[in-house]
This record gives C-alpha cells, sequence and structure tokens, in this order.
C-alpha cells in the first residue's frame, strides 16, 4: 500500500504518533494509500524548521537566486509533468483532459510569474524638501514576512496549494503547507521537486491531517507561523480567523461562493452554451469560479435550457485515465451525500428537473464510486436553497429574465461575491454589467481566463485580500519605508 509522509526539514516522516488515515479513490472508494496524519509535535516540528530557514542559506540568497530556484522549479514540475497528472487524477478522480488542460500546467505557471515579479517590479521612492534646503530621501523595501501557514482545499489541489506557495517563496518566505486531507498526493510529491532543485531544507514543508484538533487547527495555532493563506469553505476562514487573532497574524482567504451565468438574447449562443456548461459541469462543478446559477434573457430562455439539457446529458463517466471519459465523480462519500442532498431539496422546494437528479447508472467495477448525475432545474424563486447556498457540485438553477436591473439584483441577491461569467455582444451592456455586480472577477464572453497578474480574491464572504501579481506582494511582504536626510 502506497504510503504518504509529511515532509519536514527536507525529509520525509511519518508521524511521530504513528498515526495514519486512508486515502481512498473517489472513482470507486477503494484505500489507494494511507498517509501520516502529523500530530501537534510533528506541525511545531515543521513550523521550526521553516522559521529557521529563514535565517539559513534561504535568507542569504540574493532575488537572483531565489527566482533561479524557483524556475528550476517550474521547469522540474514540467520534466515530471506526468507524474503531476497521474497523482492529482488518483486524488480527484478528475479527467485526464482537466488535469493536462487546466490543472497541472497552473503548478509551474504559478512559480515562473511570481518570479518574474518579484525580479521586476520595483519599490516606491520620493524626495521630499526639507526647511534646511537639503531635502531627504525616503524609499520602500520590502522584506519577506516570515513563516506562512498555507491551507488548501481538494478541488484543485496542485492549482490551488502553488497558487500560494508560489508568490510566498518568491518573496523569500518559508512555507508550512496543510493539503486538504481529501488530496495528499501532488503536494506531497512537490517536495521531491525542491528537494531534487536544491531548495534549502526547512523551506517547504507539507504536514498532513484534517481541521479541528488536527494539523490545520495545529498550523494556525502555533504562533511562530506570521501569516495565513487560506482557500476553502467561508466558516473554515471563520475558524481560522479566530486562530490568527492570537498574534495578530494577518490573513488571506479565498473562500465559497454562489457565482452567476448571465446569458443575454444577443449573445453568441453556442459560445454560450459552451461557456456555461463549462462552468457549471468542469470538475464535477467542484470549481469555487463555477456556475450554480443561470439567467438567461426570455426570448432565448427555452433554446438555451434545451441545449443545455442535450450537452449536460452527453457527459461520459468513466476512469480519470481513460482518455474516453470527460467527467469524474466528486471527491468523496460525504461531499456525495451533501450534493444528493441538494438534488433532494430542489424537488421538495418544486423544482422541475429538467435533467439529472441522481447517481448514474455506472458499470460494476466503478459503482462504489462517488458519481452523480449533472443537473439542471427551472422553476425556482430566488429564495429557494439551491439558488441561494453553494453546492459545490455539477447543477445549476436556470431563470429567465426580462431587464437588467432584475438580473443585476438576482445575481448580487447572496452572501458571496466571488464571480460572474456574462454572455452578450453588446460591450457597454457588459462593462455596466460589471461594474454593478459585486463579485472579485467577472468575464465577458468567457470563463476561468486567468492572466496571473490580475487581482483574485472575493468579495463579501468570498474572501479577504487580492493575490495575483503585485497583489501577492501586499500579502507575502511587509514594506517597510526608509527615510534618509540628505
Ligand atoms: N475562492 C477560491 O479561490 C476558492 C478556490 C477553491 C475552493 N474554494 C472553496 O473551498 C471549498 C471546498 O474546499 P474544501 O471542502 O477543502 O474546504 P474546507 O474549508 O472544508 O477545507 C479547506 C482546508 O481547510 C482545512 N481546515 C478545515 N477546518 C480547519 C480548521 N478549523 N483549521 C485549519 N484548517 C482547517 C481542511 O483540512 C482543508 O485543508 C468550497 O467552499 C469552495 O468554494 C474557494
Ligand atoms: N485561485 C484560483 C482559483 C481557482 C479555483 C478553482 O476552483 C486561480 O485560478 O488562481
Amino acid at each position: 500500500m502506497h504510503q504518504v509522509n509529511n515532509f519536514i526539514n527536507g525529509e520525509f516522516v511519518g508521524a511521530e504518533s504513528g498515526r495514519r488515515f486512508d486515502k481512498r479513490s473517489p472513482v470507486d472508494n477503494r484505500v489507494i494509500a494511507t498517509v501520516a496524519e502529523a500530530g501537534r509535535v510533528d506541525v511545531d516540528r515543521a513550523v521550526a524548521a521553516a522559521k529557521a530557514a529563514l535565517t539559513g542559506e534561504w535568507g542569504q540568497l540574493t532575488v537572483d537566486q531565489r527566482v533561479d530556484l524557483l524556475y528550476g522549479v517550474a521547469d522540474e514540475i514540467t520534466r515530471r509533468f506526468d507524474d503531476f497528472v497521474d497523482a492529482e487524477m488518483a486524488d480527484t478522480g478528475q479527467p485526464h483532459h482537466v488535469m493536462t488542460h487546466a490543472f497541472i500546467p497552473r503548478g509551474a505557471a504559478n512559480f515562473k510569474v511570481f518570479a518574474d515579479i518579484i525580479k521586476n517590479v520595483p519599490t516606491e521612492s520620493y524626495q521630499m524638501a526639507t526647511p534646511d534646503g537639503r531635502g531627504a530621501l525616503n524609499y520602500g523595501l520590502r522584506v519577506p514576512k516570515g513563516v506562512i501557514g498555507v491551507i488548501s482545499p481538494w478541488n484543485a489541489p496542485f492549482l490551488l496549494m502553488t497558487w500560494k506557495v508560489g508568490p510566498a517563496l518568491a518573496c523569500g518566505n518559508t512555507v508550512v503547507v496543510k493539503p486538504s486531507e481529501e488530496t495528499p498526493l501532488t503536494t506531497t510529491l512537490l517536495g521531491e521537486v525542491m528537494n531534487s532543485v536544491g531548495l534549502p531544507k526547512g523551506v517547504f514543508n507539507v504536514v498532513h491531517g484534517f481541521g479541528p484538533d488536527s494539523a490545520g487547527e495545529f498550523l494556525t495555532q502555533n504562533r511562530s507561523v506570521d501569516a495565513i493563506t487560506f482557500t476553502g469553505e467561508t466558516r473554515t476562514g471563520t475558524a481560522i480567523m479566530k486562530a490568527a487573532a492570537e498574534g495578530c497574524r494577518d490573513v488571506s482567504f479565498e473562500m465559497g461562493g454562489k457565482n452567476a451565468g448571465i446569458v443575454f438574447a444577443d449573445a453568441d449562443f453556442d459560445a454560450a452554451v459552451d461557456g456555461i456548461f463549462r462552468s457549471a459541469f468542469l470538475n464535477t462543478g467542484q470549481v469555487c469560479l463555477g456556475t450554480e446559477k443561470v439567467y438567461v434573457e426570455r426570448p432565448l430562455f427555452e433554446r438555451f435550457v434545451n441545449a443545455l439539457k442535450q450537452k449536460a446529458e452527453g457527459v461520459k463517466y468513466g476512469r480519470p485515465e481513460n482518455h474516453g471519459s470527460n467527467y469524474g465523480p466528486l471527491i468523496s462519500r460525504e461531499h456525495q451525500d451533501k450534493v444528493l442532498s441538494y438534488y433532494r431539496k430542489a424537488v421538495e422546494e418544486g423544482a422541475t428537473v429538467v435533467t439529472g437528479g441522481g447517481i448514474p447508472e455506472m458499470p460494476a467495477e466503478l459503482a462504489e464510486g462517488n458519481w452523480v448525475q449533472p443537473t439542471i432545474w427551472t422553476g425556482l424563486p430566488e429564495t429557494a436553497s439551491v439558488v441561494r447556498e453553494e453546492i459545490f457540485g455539477p447543477c445549476c438553477h436556470i431563470c429567465p429574465f426580462d431587464n437588467e436591473q432584475e438580473v443585476v439584483g438576482n445575481a448580487n441577491a447572496n452572501e458571496y461575491g466571488l464571480s460572474t461569467t456574462i454572455w452578450t455582444n453588446d460591450l457597454a451592456r457588459a462593462h455596466r454589467m460589471a461594474a454593478a455586480i459585486d463579485v472579485g472577477i467577472t468575464w465577458i464572453n468567457s470563463w476561468f481566463l486567468r492572466d496571473l497578474r490580475t487581482a483574485f480574491g472575493g468579495a463579501k464572504q468570498s474572501g479577504i485580500g487580492r493575490e495575483g501579481g503585485v497583489h501577492s506582494l501586499e500579502f507575502y511582504t511587509e514594506m517597510r519605508n526608509v527615510c534618509v536626510k540628505l
């Protein structure tokens, strides 16, 4: 049986307690690995290693030397691309093309973009007049924040973890990563890459476990962790923020969403159907930026519903390594139960089930997997649970609308503010809508198109702070000001 261990101070180690937990395949719920569950003593050892590395060889490197190492990490990820694809498919059960075209390439990109930024972005300086006429010079000096706690989710584990580790290391910090208990494989594999590239020991550490009373909580409670960056559910963010309050540590949060997809009658019809289909069903709907509530201008409504139904009924279930399949299972039995509970709730609340609503017929070898049908509803009010609450599954409710004011009101009517995708050829209207909808990112005639130099994050209950491009520097460095009397 494959054993997954913690990665502390450059070594793969079990937990001091010897505790391990099972990693199951989402495809058939077979146990595919056992994972070392880090106790507080293991987490504290990882944090101490990260702290020591700050003043060791890593802390003495020039920016150019750090950048060279990070480019080396990106190149080694690329060289071992298939290993990361295989590991993430085993972890998530998601199709091969989702890994090769979306999630794994972002691993290398997340290191390169921040290596480039830290090397090329200037800091500020000001010349000021003084009464004696000789003036003074002020300049900004960015220094690492210190030990960064990175807590990441299971839905795009490698992309989302490297999205944090890339900038953290580029800025000269060290990290202790606590990946989701559901998806330990690619984060652990990155430890092998760090050793291959020669990253100094203690700069990158991985501790496995759960949240409360386990590695996640032990990490946030360790006062030598100088800042915490977290991606996950909003209610988890609340718990982490309480822990971070001890010692007033800074946080950067990317959390839940209940995102609207808006299709106007003048949209490019096929592009809008494809775009909404991807945003609702990619990764079996387990994408924070995904669409779970669709609004279609009334003249297009029936045609659009039928077209989306047809695409949803055409998915090909199967093992991720089977390149013929394009649709995987949910991450866990627990998450499958949660999504199915919403499928039942939608019917109880009076939905018309356009397609799906249950578990597909699967071949015997896959019958134990966490499979659910892609599902489309119509006919519910905006107050319905599946229209208001984040489900995080392959389902969406479609509702007609008659004017911009109505659809903006519906898009804004929830506690989240993460993303929106808008389909129209009237670009004045597109700009108006983007300004009116209270989210962190709006896509016009596109979805999940990512320029890593841009600000990324959520409004309202979807996040705290922005990461991406120079915005990441605000969280991963401390800016000092130096005033020199001339
Ligand atoms: N905004 C974004 O960019 C973004 C991206 C991906 C996922 N998400 C959100 O993540 C959620 C799905 O991911 P998930 O189920 O892994 O989220 P989750 O909150 O259940 O877990 C996320 C991570 O937090 C850890 N954790 C849980 N409780 C903790 C605690 N008390 N202290 C410390 N760590 C703790 C978990 O072990 C895991 O590693 C969805 O809500 C989705 O919207 C947001
Ligand atoms: N942080 C990001 C979000 C990805 C979400 C996937 O669920 C990204 O694309 O950088």
